[in-house]
Order: C-alpha cells, then structure tokens, then sequence
C-alpha cells in the first residue's frame, strides 16, 4: 500500500488558491467537518473512544471520509488532535465527553526533563499510515490535509493539563520561567517540524499549524514566543520540503500585521476580524486567506420567521464580496460546533460554490 503511487488529484481548487492561482470556484472546507455534529460520527464514537479512532489508521480514515460522502467540500482533513504529540512525548491525555481533553498529570517545570523526544516521530507513524491510506481511499476525489498544533497551543494544554479561560498557568511560564519555557518550545518546534514533514512524506498535501491558544498573547509575548517559533516551523519546513504549502492559526489577530513575514502560503483568520484589515492588503499581499464566518451563523432556527437559509447564503455572500475572490479559502473562524444542523453545513458549502468567480 505505502509504495502504491497515489491516485491523481482531480479537485485541486485549494492547492491552486494556496499558491495564488485561480480555481473555477471558489474552495470551502471546514474545521472539525468530522465531527460530533454528524450522525456517523456519533455512531463510530459510540464504540471506539476517541483516541482509539486516531490511533486506527482505518478507523481515523473512516472518520476523514465521513464529511466527504456527505458534503461538497474541497478537502479532507485527517482525522486527528493536536494532542497527539504530548502523547508521543510520554504524556497521558483522555477525552473526557463533555469535558473535552484531560491530562492527569499536567506538565511542570519538574517533570519537563521526563519528555521522551527518542522517538517520538516513531510513535506518531500511526498518524502517517492514516494519511497514507486516506490518500488511496480519496481517489484523488480532493486534497488531504495533515495538521499539527503550534508550540504555544501545544503548551498551553500540557501546563493547564486541558482547555482553560485564561491559559494563566501557561502564561506564568512566560513570565516567571522564561528560560524553562524557551525550552519547552523549542523542544516542540523540533518535533512538531519533523512530525509535518513526517505526514508531508505519508501523503499530506496540504499541512495547517493551529495556534488557537495565541488569542491569549499581548504583542510583547507574541512577539517574544509565538511568532518566532510559528516562523522557524514554516522556514525550516520550507527548507526540507521545497513545495510545500503550508498554512496558519485560526483566531490568530495578531497575525493580521505579519501576514506576509510569516511565511506561510495561507493565513487563517477568525470573525473578529474584519475583512477590510485584511482586504486592504488583498491587491498586494502574496498570501491566501482563510475564513472566517462565525461558526455560529450556521445555527439556522427553522422556526424563525426570516428563513435562515436564506440569511446564512446571503451572509456568505456578503463576507465573499467583502475579502474579495482572490486568494480566499472559504472556512469558519472556527471548528463546527456540534450542534450543528447537517443541513446548514450544507447550505453553507453550497452558498460558497455558487458564488460566480
Ligand atoms: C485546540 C485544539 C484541539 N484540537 C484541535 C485544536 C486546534 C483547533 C481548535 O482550536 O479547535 C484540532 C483538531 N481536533 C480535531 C481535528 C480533526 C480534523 C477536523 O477538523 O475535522 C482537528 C484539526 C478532532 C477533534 N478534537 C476533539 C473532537 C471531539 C471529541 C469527541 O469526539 O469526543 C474532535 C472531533 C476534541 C478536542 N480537541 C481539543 C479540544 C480543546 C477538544 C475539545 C473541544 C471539543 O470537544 O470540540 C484540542
């Protein structure tokens, strides 16, 4: 299977936007597009846990392609968590429902030295083999994308040991044990560089680094922790993948001012921001961006009296209009929640496509 060359890739819209070229329609695809919101994920959740889908390359595809059969939309990406690499570092994470990830031991300055770099990528080679094998199975239907967290998101859940208001534990590191911090994100910006090239070489086509936690930053931390690592994972990506193409955070404001310095191909953006910050830049700037329509304009209350399909197509349409077409993925600002209705996704989907270019 591994040495089988992969099917040709029939729906390229995305590589082509990603490099700056026209599509004929414009690409939408959306986080977490495999998820609980879907009736068939619930169903493949029901008897495997979580972490046991990720880890079973036919099980994380099945996942993959559940959003594939469903909807039209111009990726697909792998199944996965940006918490798998803490794991193969040596930590334990659940996914609790309702509580989303635990870690029971959170990492502290003490146990930081009991991180187990050796191997890591070994251990993520699960991950590989899923890519590899969702490659197959797409039948070059529409690209696949890999993706791993950046290292201040990574961080951030390993010190608050989950999800967290204020990611204070996190940012006490930057303010208290700046040199252990350093460390630490150094020490992931290695392994996050080699899991990527990693999926790169599996069969990824396209690699996104969430950095979800950077809302959290003020310009000097951002500066001092976030950029630099984001920009040493992009360069010495590039360096080792000549062609890649590679894109950054949601809910990243503060990337806004560096777009074009990142070097990053696309840029995620969420709904804070407005078009006009980015669209001044569209005639000029040499990068795509991503987004950005609130997850929350899918809620489409039937029993309203303003037809809501109608009011989310005209929402898409007004944000389209407002980036422009050139150089647009079309996404949320954020992952799908799970309550969802299935049919706003794919009014949502379809709105996109129809938009003449
Ligand atoms: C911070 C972060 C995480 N995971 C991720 C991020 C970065 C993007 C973001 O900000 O959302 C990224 C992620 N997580 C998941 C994917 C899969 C691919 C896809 O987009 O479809 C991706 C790209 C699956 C998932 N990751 C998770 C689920 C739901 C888990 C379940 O089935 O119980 C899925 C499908 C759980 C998860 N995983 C994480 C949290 C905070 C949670 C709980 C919140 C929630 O429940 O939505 C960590």
């Amino acid at each position: 299977m591994q040495n089988k060359p992969f099917p040709k890739l029939v729906n390229d819209r995305i590589i082509k936007v990603a490099k700056g070229e026209t599509p004929d329609k414009l690409p939408v695809w959306v986080m977490r597009q495999a998820g609980r919101y879907l009736p068939e994920y619930q169903e493949l959740r029901k008897n495997n846990s979580f972490f046991d889908i990720c880890q079973n390359p036919e099980l994380a595809c099945e996942a993959t392609l559940i959003p594939i059969r469903r909807f039209k939309v111009d990726a697909a990406i792998i199944f996965s968590d940006i918490l798998v690499v803490p794991q193969a570092l040596g930590m334990k994470v659940k996914m609790v429902p309702g509580v989303g990830p635990v870690f029971p031991d959170p990492l502290t300055l003490e146990s930081m030295t009991q991180l187990n770099l050796d191997g890591a990528i070994s251990r993520l080679q699960y991950v590989g083999d899923a890519i590899s094998l969702t490659r197959h199975r797409l039948n070059g239907a529409v690209p696949l994308f890999g993706f791993s967290g950046a290292p201040w998101t990574v961080m951030c859940y390993m010190i608050e040991g989950g999800g967290s208001k204020t990611m204070s534990k996190a940012k006490k590191w930057l303010y208290c044990h700046p040199d252990a911090a350093t460390q630490l994100m150094d020490l992931l910006a290695e392994v996050i560089t080699d899991y990527l090239l990693m999926q790169i070489k599996s069969g990824a086509q396209i690699v996104q680094v969430f950095d979800s936690c950077v809302e959290h930053l003020d310009r000097e931390l951002y500066s001092k922790y976030g950029l630099p690592q984001l920009k040493r994972i992009a360069s010495n990506l590039k360096q080792q993948m000549e062609a890649s193409k590679i894109e950054v955070p949601l809910g990243a404001h503060i990337c806004v001012d560096e777009l074009d310095s990142l070097g990053y191909d696309v840029v995620g953006i969420d709904w804070t921001i407005s078009p006009s910050r980015v669209g001044a830049r569209v005639g000029d700037r040499d990068v795509t961006i991503q987004g950005n329509l609130d997850p929350c304009a899918l809620y489409a209350p039937k029993e309203k009296l303003i037809a809501p399909k109608e009011k989310l197509i005209e929402m898409v349409e007004r944000m389209i209009a407002d980036f422009g077409t050139r150089r647009l993925i079309v996404n949320l600002g954020h992952g799908v929640y799970p309550d969802t209705d299935p049919e706003a996704f794919k009014t949502f989907v379809d709105a996109v496509h129809a938009v003449r270019l």
